[in-house]
């Protein structure tokens, strides 16, 4: 008899403690699914749609009627805010402006320890990132420079007379198949040259871009086979040890690796030729900095090291070269499937620009419809769809729920971009919402957030946006573009979401206009 109940109190103690493991969460928490054993609610999420986890995060709001949600990662709290209102809120508050140190941030550095912007935080966060911006816009990033503009200028004529005239080194053969052109691979040399020109003055030309395709092959991979919750590996580190192929992690590393062979490769040869007394760009600015005996004043926490210099300018150019080309290759697709939009785009660079010249910035304010496109088709096609994860720093608030120290924070701007609430008829391609009455763009209407917001936007957003308007607008000026069967255009269902939403990649007709 004392056995039995001792039996019985063992498995009413079980059964307790494994219904609080399941559906415990801290006071006043957003609603959301059980804790599974040892996967949390990731487990989940794969079950719901593993393709597209993003997908899962709507089918769970709908499910607990919410649109912030919280769920477990392994033992990490999770909230994930999913609306226009409640990602905005996350963005502005400083308490949130952390970035959870996943071992899917810490494989991109050869020292494994996470450095550089994107993944950093706190003061060597702020330090790292005041002081990379300060310099980078002093040759050009996210400004007017005219040496740049040329430059991109330069780039976007070698473009039109690639598509005009075909391949003609061996690395451009891939990229034509019967007179059509593969989409987004087209666009690598001009994204990642344009920004190459700011770091290191120079741009790879035509006969040696191999590398850039090589680079930007490695950079999709890496993009494709993560995950915006930092796959399985980030909150079970022993998964990558037990199976470091199953889990992606082998894979993950060997890619990283190879955009860090690169990027080192490049620094390393701007160094062999480093003179002190001739700054001739970035590098050259930060190679002073590795070499000063004293610590800058006005950048106390930043950390000048070999290591962080190779992270820091990754962070940039992985972006410019992979994230830009995919920007791209989604606004041609809409317009193939919205030739109406396309018409009236060709037919506003007609009237503004002519033929005679390529368009060029002092243009961007005055091709309304062409500019509120490109806003449209960002807010369409959420490219980061849960956005770059935050942590949260201290205990606070997201509507009406409390945040707990160190929880983690997912912005869900693809459920921002599609909330109804927010924007009418959500799902359909409308460039006109960006609009007033006399069709010159209101910028009051574009509540968009594809770079974010707050402290930790998007340090490329103008960068990204000028060079996303100049190839843009110069391809639809000088081709037409199409494919000969729309129905075997990608639909939506066969896009990729790694930690980016990923077109695959596609042959366009260019016919010269
Ligand atoms: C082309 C489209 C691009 C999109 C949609 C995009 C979007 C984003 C988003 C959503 C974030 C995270 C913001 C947050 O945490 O709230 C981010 C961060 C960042 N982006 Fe971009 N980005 C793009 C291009 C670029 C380019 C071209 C560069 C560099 C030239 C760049 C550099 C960065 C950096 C360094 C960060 C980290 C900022 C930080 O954590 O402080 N991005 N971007």
């Amino acid at each position: 008899m004392a056995s039995f109940v001792l039996l019985a109190v063992c498995c009413a103690l079980f059964i307790y403690k494994a219904y609080k493991y399941m559906f415990f969460k801290p006071p006043n928490c957003p609603p959301g699914p059980p804790r599974i054993p040892v996967f949390g609610s990731y487990l989940i999420m794969l079950l719901i749609n593993y393709k597209h986890l993003q997908r899962s995060i709507d089918w769970l709001c709908q499910y607990y009627k919410t649109n912030i949600l919280s769920l477990y990662m392994g033992d990490f709290l999770t909230v994930v805010a999913n609306d226009s209102d409640s990602v905005r809120e996350v963005m502005i508050n400083t308490k949130l402006d952390g970035r959870p140190d996943l071992p899917l941030s810490q494989l991109r550095n050869a020292s494994s320890v996470t450095k550089g912007i994107f993944f950093t935080m706190g003061l060597y966060w702020r330090d790292q990132r005041r002081y990379t911006l300060r310099h980078l816009r002093d040759f050009g990033l996210g400004r007017r420079f005219n040496e740049l503009e040329l430059d991109i200028e330069a780039e976007t004529r070698q473009l039109i007379e690639i598509i005009k005239s075909g391949p003609k080194y061996a690395h451009e053969k891939e990229l034509f198949d019967n007179k059509m052109v593969l989409c987004p691979n087209i666009f690598y040399p001009i994204t990642a040259n344009s920004f190459l020109k700011i770091l290191c003055n120079e741009r790879i030309p035509r006969e040696s871009q191999s590398e850039i395709f090589r680079a930007a092959k490695t950079g999709y991979g890496f993009l494709k086979h993560a995950d915006s919750f930092g796959r399985l590996f980030s909150f079970l580190p022993w998964v990558a040890k037990v199976f470091p192929n199953l889990s992606s992690y082998t894979k993950l590393r060997k890619l990283s690796m190879s955009q860090y062979d690169f990027m080192k490769k490049l620094i390393d040869e701007q160094y062999e030729t480093y003179d002190e007394n001739h700054e001739r760009h970035f590098l050259d600015v930060y190679f002073k900095e590795m070499k000063a005996s004293q610590r800058n004043k006005h950048y106390k926490h930043a950390d000048f090291s070999y290591e962080q210099l190779i992270i820091t300018c990754l962070d940039f150019y992985q972006p410019a070269s992979v994230l830009s080309p995919m920007t791209i290759a989604f606004y041609l697709r809409l317009l193939i499937l919205n030739p109406h939009v396309k018409k009236r785009i060709q037919n506003e660079i007609d009237d503004v620009v002519g033929r005679s010249r390529l368009p060029n910035l002092d243009d961007r304010n005055k091709l309304h419809y062409t500019e509120a496109s490109i806003r449209e088709a960002f807010r369409y096609e959420t490219l980061i769809p849960n956005g770059i994860p935050r942590l949260a720093l201290e205990p606070t608030q997201l509507s009406q729920y409390d945040i707990p120290k160190n929880c983690v924070v997912m912005t869900g701007l693809r459920g921002a971009h599609l909330d109804s609430k927010r924007w009418p008829d959500a799902n359909k391609f409308q460039p006109e919402r960006f609009l007033d009455n006399e069709g010159k763009l209101n910028l009051k209407k574009d509540h968009s957030v594809p770079f974010g917001a707050g402290k930790r936007l998007c340090a490329g957003e103008t960068h990204a946006r000028n060079v996303m308007f100049l190839t843009v607008s110069a391809i639809l000026q000088n081709f037409d573009i199409s494919v000969p069967d729309e129905s075997k255009l990608h639909r939506e269902s066969d896009f990729l979401t790694g930690l980016i939403s990923i077109v695959p990649n596609f042959f366009v007709k260019f016919d010269t206009r």
